[in-house]
């Protein structure tokens, strides 16, 4: 047996799954997961000695690579002055004014501690601020584990067959009004059935978690103009977008001002950080400035804080960077396309710079019911087919990829190969 392989064996008997993520199990893709050792730049290295060119970047957070020096310095300062204060730090200003000043629409800000967290008081804020109860997510779309989210939900509760989680309740559930993404007469529909009681829109603006799927032209923007009309919240889920398609997220990508954002992953610099931000006047009723509760032990932790912030600062002063993720993305799109031309194949691939998922199906893919036709054992053969060149991707079909700039042209080159190769075989 492997390293992995043991580690897995004696995983499973104290952590459900053997995993503390349940999409990192490889349920959806056969075989055992791999144990990662260490990571360095554009690589992943296993227990057993194995070396992976790396695609996730932890579902998003390594967009700089893993290991970069600026961040790895700021922790190492960092922890030289202990770990945790319980109390306000001078770091938390300094990451607060940064957000602010890098997303716009964010006038205030609340850190915590993951993107769960950040939904779902992002939830409760706007359920405070209107007096309202519903909220409308989208099929496919995933927000976190939190109750009201787990709902026709993507990401590993799809992947697991669980989009409607047992444990959810029916009061709960009833709360959380759904619609196909892209569709916006459909969220009408649910908007005149349910005058003034839908307190918010969610969703992600790019999706990651059904696979990469882009808003189509006016649907964002017909979403902003339903919420003007019917006073209900707009809050873009940022956590997988904020920071990585723009400085200020998809929001400044695609010029749509949101009443709240939620944050995560890129962030923290690969520690565990959350955020929610938003219009002053909603921001003021979170507590202990108003009423609306939420609270955290961890919440800004200093050397988050400055994981958080040392990534940030570099994203904020190099615009490079998102000059050379576009490109990253095109190369290895393209690259992925001639490929399937050449084999006479047409499989859909969704890409948005460093965001992309080549769907198992030859349908475009819109939505949930589209991104559904992929043929799922075909995309585990075809993992597997990666994972023995050396590449590693997400191990679901309904996961988009994140692309950093540790990757060079030479790389994807070489991910475009195996891609190939791997068509070829499955
Ligand atoms: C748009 C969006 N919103 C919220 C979340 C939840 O964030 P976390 O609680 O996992 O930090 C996520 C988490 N993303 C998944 C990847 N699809 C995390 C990976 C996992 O669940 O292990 C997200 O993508």
């Amino acid at each position: 047996m492997t390293k992995s392989e043991q580690l897995f064996e004696k995983a499973k008997t104290l952590i459900p799954g053997g995993v503390n993520s349940p999409v990192r199990a490889f349920r959806a893709v056969g075989g055992n997961p791999v144990f990662i050792k260490s990571a360095k730049g554009p690589y992943l290295f296993d227990e057993d000695g194995n070396r992976y060119i790396e695609l996730i970047n932890s579902w998003g957070p390594m967009v700089l690579g893993h290991a970069f020096e600026p961040v790895e310095e700021a922790v190492r300062e960092a922890i030289q002055h202990s770990f945790s204060f319980g109390a306000p730090t001078r770091k938390e200003v300094e990451m607060a004014e940064l957000i602010t000043e890098m997303v716009p629409s964010v006038e205030m800000v609340r850190m915590v501690n993951s993107g769960t967290e950040a939904t779902m008081a992002a939830i409760r804020v706007a359920r405070g601020f209107t007096g309202r109860d519903k909220l409308i997510k989208f099929e496919g779309c995933y927000h976190g584990h939190a109750d009201s989210f787990l709902i026709a939900a993507g990401s590993g509760a799809i992947t697991m067959g669980t989009p409607d989680s047992p444990g959810v309740t029916k009061a709960t559930a009833l709360d959380t009004l759904t619609a196909p993404f892209n569709d916006l007469y459909a969220v009408e529909r649910l908007i005149d059935a349910n005058a003034n009681q839908i307190a918010a829109i969610i969703l992600e603006p790019v999706v990651g978690n059904m696979g990469c799927v882009l808003p189509e032209p006016g649907f964002l923007q017909g979403l902003r103009d339903l919420c003007d009309k019917n006073d209900i919240l707009l809050i873009f889920d940022e956590v997988m977008t904020g920071f990585r398609l723009a400085k200020g997220g998809a929001q400044e990508r695609f010029g749509i001002r949101p009443d709240l954002t939620t944050m995560g992953k890129i962030i923290g610099g690969g520690m565990p950080v959350g955020a929610y931000g938003g219009r002053r006047d909603i921001m003021s009723i979170v507590s202990p400035a108003g009423p609306v509760y939420q609270a955290g032990t961890l919440s800004g932790n200093p050397i988050a804080m400055s994981a958080g912030l040392a990534m940030l600062r570099h994203l904020n002063g190099h615009p490079e960077v998102y000059t050379r993720l576009e490109e990253l993305g095109t190369r290895l799109t393209d690259g992925i396309r001639a490929s399937m031309v050449k084999l006479g194949l047409d499989f859909t691939i969704n890409h948005l710079s460093s965001m992309y998922t080549l769907f198992m199906t030859e349908r475009p893919v819109s939505n949930f019911v589209d991104a559904k036709t992929s043929d799922l054992p075909l995309f585990g053969r075809y993992f597997q087919a990666m994972l023995k060149r050396g590449v590693y991707l997400a191990p679901s079909q309904f996961e988009s990829l994140f692309l950093s700039v540790a990757l060079t042209d030479e790389l994807i080159d070489q991910v475009i190969w195996a891609n190939e190769e791997a068509l070829k075989e499955v």
